[in-house]
């Protein structure tokens, strides 16, 4: 093996830079060339790459997100462009191509070993967390971490005020940030896809009456209610609206948006970027091929990458349980 090529793709999560310095030292170590192409799979098709040497990662480990730049590139769907890209891989001579991103990016990575005979690995890099075969995902403890500093800071003045505040948070379509911003800030509630049978069906008078028991058995207080993103027609803002015309009381919409995406990556993404960055390159190096480089009990796996879209990856049932059981006040009164 000569040389291997590295690309970010998709939602940018911090923890990217960390996974590249790891791949690139790793590579160094072996000998072997590193090129990233930037702007995800646009780069590819535009032969936009750069050549990454040791001296280009130092001090990027504590940065978020990604010096290669990331994007979404729709028209990589087409066989021609995944043709095109490969015919781009073979003129850089390019042994192995390794791609950090999400579930898009990994169906990106199955198109194009359809059309490249150079070996291809993933590196599950998304904050949403929503990639089955592994236990976390490259920037999704960042991401809880900002989302819970950010409730701390409203549920001061939602005490202050005794008021209702709906803090969105993101997660496309899974209810991981979800589920631990709601553990992690003691939330009354949480609105989660997986919890909701019908995506339109949040039931309203449901939520309303937690709130009056919740008022009714512990007296007039603050109330957090942490909802998923693409949950409620209108997101936060409309079901905020909705709540405060039908009780007749103080709702506050949040969103908390692109800053979940940001930031210096906490311990976890670091560690979690530089194992899975490091164990990428070896496994190239060892012939491997379609799979993706995860984390399941603290140790690195490898997992056919048709396996990670092979079911919808679940939610931890205790922490639903606790959260919806063991801790709500309303079912426990203190
Ligand atoms: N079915 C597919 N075939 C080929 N490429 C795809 C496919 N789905 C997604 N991609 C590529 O992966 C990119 C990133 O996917 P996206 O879903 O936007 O983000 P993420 O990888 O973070 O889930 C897309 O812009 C596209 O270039
Ligand atoms: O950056 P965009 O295109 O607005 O996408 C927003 C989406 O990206 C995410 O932040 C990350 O998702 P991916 O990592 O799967 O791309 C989602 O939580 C959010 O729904």
């Amino acid at each position: 093996m000569k040389r291997i090529a590295v690309l970010t793709s998709g939602g940018d999560a911090p923890g990217m830079n960390a996974c590249i310095r790891a791949i690139v030292l790793t590579a160094h170590r072996n000998q072997i060339e590193v090129i990233g192409y930037r702007h995800g799979y646009n780069g590819l098709l535009k032969r936009e790459y750069q050549p990454l040497h040791p001296g280009d990662v130092v001090n990027i480990i504590q940065r978020g997100g990604t010096i290669l730049r990331s994007a979404r590139c729709p028209e990589f769907v087409s066989t021609e462009s995944a043709e095109r890209a490969a015919q781009n891989l073979n003129d850089m001579h390019i042994d192995a191509l390794l791609i950090i991103g999400g579930n898009g990016s990994f169906m990106g990575a199955e198109h194009l070993g359809r059309h490249w005979d150079g070996q291809i690995i993933t590196l599950p890099g998304t904050i949403d967390n929503d990639i089955t075969g592994t236990d976390g995902t490259i920037g999704y403890y960042t991401a809880i971490d900002t989302a819970l500093e950010a409730i701390d800071k409203v549920r001061d003045t939602a005490d202050a005020f005794e008021r209702i505040f709906l803090i969105e948070v993101m997660g496309r379509h899974a209810g991981f940030i979800g589920l631990n911003a709601a553990i992690g800030s003691g939330a009354e509630q949480m609105l989660l896809p997986e919890l909701v049978d019908d995506g339109n069906a949040i039931d309203l008078k449901q939520i309303m009456r937690h709130v009056k028991v919740t008022r009714e058995k512990r007296g007039m207080c603050s109330y957090i209610i942490v909802i998923t993103e693409n949950l409620y027609p209108g997101g936060a803002n409309a079901l905020a609206t909705k709540l405060t015309e039908e009780m007749n009381v103080d709702c506050k919409p949040v969103i908390l948006g692109y800053i979940q995406r940001g930031g210096s990556p906490v311990s976890m993404d670091r560690i979690l970027a530089t194992k899975l960055g490091a164990y990428a390159v070896e496994a190239a190096r060892d012939g491997k091929h379609l799979i993706m480089i995860g984390e399941q009990n603290h140790n690195v796996v490898e997992i056919p990458l048709e396996q990670t879209r092979s079911s919808k990856k679940p939610l931890d049932p205790y922490l639903v349980e606790i959260q919806q059981d063991f801790f709500d006040l309303v079912k426990n009164p203190v």
